[in-house]
């Protein structure tokens, strides 16, 4: 499969659409050092990124090659060698409810110059992404996204939600357990393998999480090159009372101008075990001459609430959607994951797509679900961007009958799929 959808030909569909407005749909040779550094720099641009230094773009070339990376180029223009569209997709092991990694398309780097939007290059290049995934068989995709309104047209449903926290420290004082294990610095590149198995602890033990690749995990284990904050980054792990290693928090200390009232944005606070948890929530809130930690991305049910003296010291500033999920094949995305209810329900599913359209007969037992295509009249009917929705197991059913995204026994439908522990995904991709 990794060599497959790396070598796949462009989407033919796309390729023809882009050429009737003149351009050229093609999957860019990572080998070739100048083409691809044009793509990473488009890429950047896209994002309103500075301008990679050398140093920044060897180190992404190194860490990207093996991603199926696809640009459109405008031959017209003068800079024709830099693609006007980017984007790029790999095999993601994605967490489901019940534990099994399920190989699912991830969409990233979706990116079009500002001097070319709204022709339609980001539907040749979605389009052509979802296409290749089917044609191979992948029965999901995925994305995080920019901005919230642009991925429902094509499939995608917002599958995981994350909270963001402001924590005034100054006011809290811990009332979790006592923690164990030893805390202790550590620099990035003393700590890359460890932090990565670390990383995959935590990414099989929760739905919505996806196996990291080496570069986002890098990237959240310390700072990556052209990072203006490197200097500010300190690492700090967490190992068992037995020596295990099972967390680590990585931040940053922004400067203030009172001494005693430092801000820390955490970049990412990774813990396979509650005891790894909270012993670096301990840690974070009693820093010294520290009075607030930031941090965002965490899951919906972030149990910081109960270990701090003054719920109201802890505040959510904002839930956000995050993990966004577009089913390509129901039966094989259904019967992969587990149920905590066993029932009977019949589905159908409509995709502009064509790709998941149908009506299904689920039976759960024992929390496994056969899937089959029936012609019964359904319990619910769906659109494939709700199922999207409800797939990871948030219990989002109801809410999507109340805005007409579904229709039919909603709660039905919440019973079978919904899981005790929402999923969550805690990374950028
Ligand atoms: C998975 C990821 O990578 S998320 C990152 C997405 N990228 C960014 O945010 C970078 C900055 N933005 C961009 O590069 C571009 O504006 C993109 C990629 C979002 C859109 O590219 P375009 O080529 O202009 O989009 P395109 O012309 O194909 O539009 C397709 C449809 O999406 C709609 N659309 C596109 N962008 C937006 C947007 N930002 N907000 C709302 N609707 C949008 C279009 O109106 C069009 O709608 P229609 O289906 O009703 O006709």
């Amino acid at each position: 499969m990794t060599e497959t959808y790396l070598t796949q030909p462009i989407d033919e569909q796309s390729a023809r659409a882009l050429a009737e407005g003149g351009l050229r749909l093609s999957l860019v040779d990572t080998s070739d050092d100048a083409a691809f550094d044009e793509w990473l720099r488009a890429d950047h641009r896209g994002f309103l990124g500075g301008r990679p230094s050398d140093e920044t773009l060897r180190e992404t070339r190194d860490y990207q090659r093996d991603l199926r990376t696809t640009g459109v180029y405008d031959d017209s223009i003068p800079a024709a060698a830099s693609p006007v569209g980017t984007a790029n997709s790999w095999i993601a092991p994605l967490t489901v409810p019940g534990g099994a990694a399920v190989g699912s398309w991830a969409i990233s780097n979706v990116t079009v110059a500002p001097t070319h939007r709204r022709r339609g290059i980001a539907r040749a290049l979605l389009g052509a992404e979802l296409r290749t995934a089917h044609a191979l068989g992948v029965p999901i995709a995925i994305l995080t996204v920019s901005e919230s309104v642009i991925y429902g047209r094509w499939g995608f449903g917002p599958a995981t939600f994350a909270s963001e926290w402001r924590v005034d420290t100054k006011r809290v004082r811990w009332a979790g357990p006592a923690t164990t294990g030893t805390l202790s610095f550590t620099e990035p590149e003393a700590y890359r393998e460890t932090g990565r198995a670390v990383l995959h602890a935590v990414m099989a033990s929760r739905a919505g999480e996806i196996e990291q690749t080496p570069y986002h995990a890098d990237r959240v284990i310390g700072p990556l090159k052209g990072n203006s904050l490197a200097d500010k980054y300190r690492l700090v792990r967490y190992d068992s009372p037995t020596g295990e290693p099972e967390g680590f928090v990585s931040y940053v200390v922004k400067d203030a101008d009172d001494f005693v009232r430092h801000t820390v944005d955490v970049t990412y606070l990774a813990a396979a075990t509650d005891e790894a948890l909270t012993a670096l929530w301990r840690y974070l809130l009693e820093l010294d001459l520290v009075a607030e930690v930031h941090i965002d991305t965490r899951g919906v049910d972030e149990p910081l609430h109960h270990l701090v003296s003054d719920v109201r010291g802890a505040r959510v500033v904002g839930v956000q959607d995050h993990l966004w999920v577009r089913i390509l094949d129901v039966p094989a995305a259904l019967g992969a994951r587990r149920y905590e209810q066993d029932g009977e329900l019949t589905i159908e599913v409509t995709d502009d797509m064509g790709f998941a359209g149908g009506r299904y007969r689920m039976r759960v037992s024992g929390g496994e679900a056969t899937v089959e295509s029936t012609t019964a009249s359904p319990d619910v009917t769906l659109p494939v961007a709700s199922l999207g929705s409800v797939y990871l197991g948030h219990d989002a059913a109801r809410h999507l009958a109340l805005a007409g995204k579904l229709t039919g026994d909603a709660d039905a439908l919440d019973r079978v799929f919904r899981t005790a522990v929402p999923p969550r995904l805690s990374t950028w991709f």
